[in-house]
């Protein structure tokens, strides 16, 4: 075991030769006393107090861009990425490990595969323990990227990936960045639903935290378990409603791992500092309980104040562990827990609900772009929805709510445009006794009505928003209805995954002959119809929380403002062109996504500026720029 004195020792020596660069003849593995600290250091993990240089190195690599030629140390932890720079550390105990050899292979961290050089395999004990050739990391993205698309199944491709972010996890960024648009139903929707399906089948290693009822008491020491020290953002769900695919109960861990490759492959925050977490109540899903490779507690799911108790003390211990500044990202929590978390801990964290305020963001962004497609205001047109849950009434609240800024009406007022269909029918004032709380702002005076199709027929909307979790629900009537009274009917599906789509992309340019603006949650592929291609947008919420994120990580932001998420929507409503609408798309594709990301970030940090939460100062003068080179870039480093 090395001591701390060492560990300290190694880390700031290493620090300077990374800050040297390369070219240095007596830095890097030539340094003999760091590659005796090395030696000795070998495959150990050592807990130290942090050292003050992790942070001016951090800070350094934040501002700087180009990054496949820096030599660097082989530490673990963020010391050696890039991407937003971290706070000053709490001093409590942090680990980091010094690898080589078979270690360094089995590091996914640190591990190049077949792309380690020459010189680096005698640097680091590794001739001999990989085959002679040496490949470029280009290469290396051609053959999985060939491999992957030899499977027919999409889940053997979700298990693929899953492996390689086991094995290599630059290599993983490298190709889920470079091939975005072809892997991302792989990694997220709708391949990610099938995959928490079964996630107990193909469960090889824990990805992220599993918090329990059994660690009641103790949710402070599984946090200190988390072998990464500087964490920026935490996505956690209680598994209740994955997708639209119900109660997942422990299982639901894939959404936060799949969100959070995203934040780094989209939204460029480094892979150690995001925490994927599942918080297990139990489940109350029969078939999982009945289960035998069911991997969480095998129990109901505990409420009321059990529940609350639990979620308290993990809210409590995140912030005791990783400060006022981790920004916490509710993933789906059924309706009946969200919003009450949201009120809750708003006022005391770092949170948002993507469910509600993420979806909300994308959703607007994308009717704003419409607009320029359709015409008129957002307050010139008559919204319904089909669900009336967190995605539902989120949305629902933020069109009013910029509504309510473009014309200066109260927003009261503005949310007579906006009208709601739940599993009783349309919400109206006669019902409002009985309806949960988010739902009674949208209890408007109409006669009740019970099917989907009376309710267009009667409100006659220019707009019909999915958000019910139930596929096909946009009947051939309904879609035909919308078809009948709106030249260019805007028709969103947004529910996941692909099977719960209300209805599908064809389905919508088929009854309306061509004349719907569409898009979907989950990605459907374009459209043939009257010799015209249509390509579909997505309207996921995936648009907006990688840029968002940054954006907040970025300022240091202290709270999640509505106009931070208004921000967001401008800025991504901006970047659709008149190519993306001729195509039929009113959202730019996603292998732009980087840049939007940036600008994203941009907006929403200039926002957090603007009303006095962001903390990180002076302010940058170019925040894009700044955003930018704060991005975590997958290229692998030379560990010379
Ligand atoms: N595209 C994206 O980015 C996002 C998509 N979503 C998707 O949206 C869907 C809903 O999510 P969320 O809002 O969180 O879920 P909730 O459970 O909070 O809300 C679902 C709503 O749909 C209503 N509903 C259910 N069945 C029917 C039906 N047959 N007819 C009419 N209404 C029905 C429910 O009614 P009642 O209240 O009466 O039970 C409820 O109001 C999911 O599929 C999810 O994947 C969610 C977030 C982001
Ligand atoms: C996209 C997403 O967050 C959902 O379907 O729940
Ligand atoms: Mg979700």
């Amino acid at each position: 075991m090395l001591s701390a004195r060492a560990a300290a020792a190694s880390q700031s020596h290493a620090a300077s030769l990374w800050k040297r660069g390369g070219g240095d003849a007596g830095g890097g593995s030539g340094c003999t006393s760091c590659m005796e600290v090395r030696r000795r250091a070998a495959s150990v993990a050592v807990r130290a107090a942090p050292p003050k240089r992790v942070e001016a190195v951090a800070m350094e690599s934040a501002a700087e861009t180009a990054h496949s030629d820096k030599e660097v140390a082989l530490t673990d932890g963020a010391a050696d990425e890039d991407g937003p720079p971290e706070e000053e550390l709490p001093v409590t105990p942090w680990a980091f490990s010094v690898a080589s050899g078979y270690t360094l292979l089995r590091d996914p961290h640190h591990n190049k595969g077949l792309a380690f050089s020459e010189k680096e395999r005698d640097a680091h004990y590794l001739r001999g323990l990989l085959p002679p050739a040496v490949v470029s990391q280009e290469l290396q993205v051609k053959k999985i990227m060939h491999d992957l698309r030899q499977y027919k199944v999409p889940l053997q491709r979700y298990v693929a990936m899953m492996d390689l972010q086991e094995r290599n996890e630059r290599l993983f960024y490298k190709l889920l960045i470079d091939n975005v648009e072809e892997l991302l139903p792989v990694v997220y929707t709708p391949t990610v639903g099938e995959a928490c399906q079964k996630y107990g089948s193909i469960f090889r290693r824990p990805q992220g935290l599993y918090v329990s009822l059994r660690d009641k008491g103790k949710v402070l020491e599984v946090l200190r378990n988390w072998p990464e020290r500087n964490i920026q953002v935490i996505v956690v769900t209680d598994g209740e409603r994955i997708l639209g695919l119900g109660d997942l109960g422990c299982q639901g861990m894939g959404i936060p791992v799949g969100k959070l490759s995203l934040y780094t492959a989209l939204g460029g925050v480094r892979p150690s500092a995001c925490l994927p977490i599942t918080i297990d109540v139990g489940t109350n899903n029969e078939k999982l309980l009945n289960d035998e490779f069911y991997i969480g507690i095998r129990q109901r799911r505990a409420t009321g104040e059990e529940y609350h108790e639990l979620m308290e003390e993990f809210m409590d211990a995140v912030k005791h562990i990783y400060g006022e500044k981790v920004l916490i990202q509710f993933e789906d929590f059924a309706n009946h827990n969200a919003f009450d978390l949201l009120a809750k801990y708003s006022k005391s964290h770092l949170v948002f609900n993507d469910d509600i305020q993420g979806t909300a963001s994308v959703v607007l962004a994308g009717l704003l772009s419409s607009l320029k497609v359709v015409g008129g205001t957002l307050a010139e047109h008559t919204y319904l929805f089909l669900g009336a849950g967190e995605a539902g009434t989120g949305i629902a609240e933020l069109i009013a709510l910029e509504i309510s800024k473009q014309t200066n009406a109260p927003i009261e007022e503005c949310r007579k445009k906006i009208w709601l269909v739940d599993s009783k029918g349309l919400i109206v004032n006669s019902r409002k006794d009985s309806l949960q709380p988010f739902k009674k702002s949208w209890a408007h005076e109409h006669e009740p009505l019970t099917t989907l199709l009376d309710a267009v027929e009667s409100i006659k909307p220019t707009v019909l928003i999915g958000t019910s979790g139930v596929g096909r629900t946009f009947t051939k009537e309904v879609v035909e209805a919308m078809a009948s009274f709106n030249e260019r009917p805007i028709i969103f599906s947004l529910s996941n995954p692909t099977s719960h789509s209300e209805c599908t992309a064809e389905e919508a340019y088929n009854w309306t002959q061509g004349r719907a603006v569409f898009a979907s949650g989950s990605p459907f592929d374009p459209v043939e119809y009257n010799g015209k291609t249509y390509v579909p947008g997505q309207s996921n919420n995936a648009y907006i929380f990688p840029g968002f994120g940054l954006g907040v990580v970025i300022s240091g932001a202290t709270r999640v403002h509505e106009d931070m998420l208004l921000a967001a929507s401008e800025t991504l409503a901006e970047q659709a062109t008149q190519e993306n609408f001729d195509k039929g798309s009113i959202f730019p594709p996603f292998t732009n996504i980087r840049k939007i990301s940036a600008q994203i970030a941009a907006s929403v940090a200039a926002k957090a500026y603007e009303l006095g939460l962001a903390t990180r100062l002076p302010r940058p003068r170019d925040l894009e720029k700044y955003a930018e080179s704060c991005m975590y870039t997958p290229i692998y480093r030379s560990y010379r």
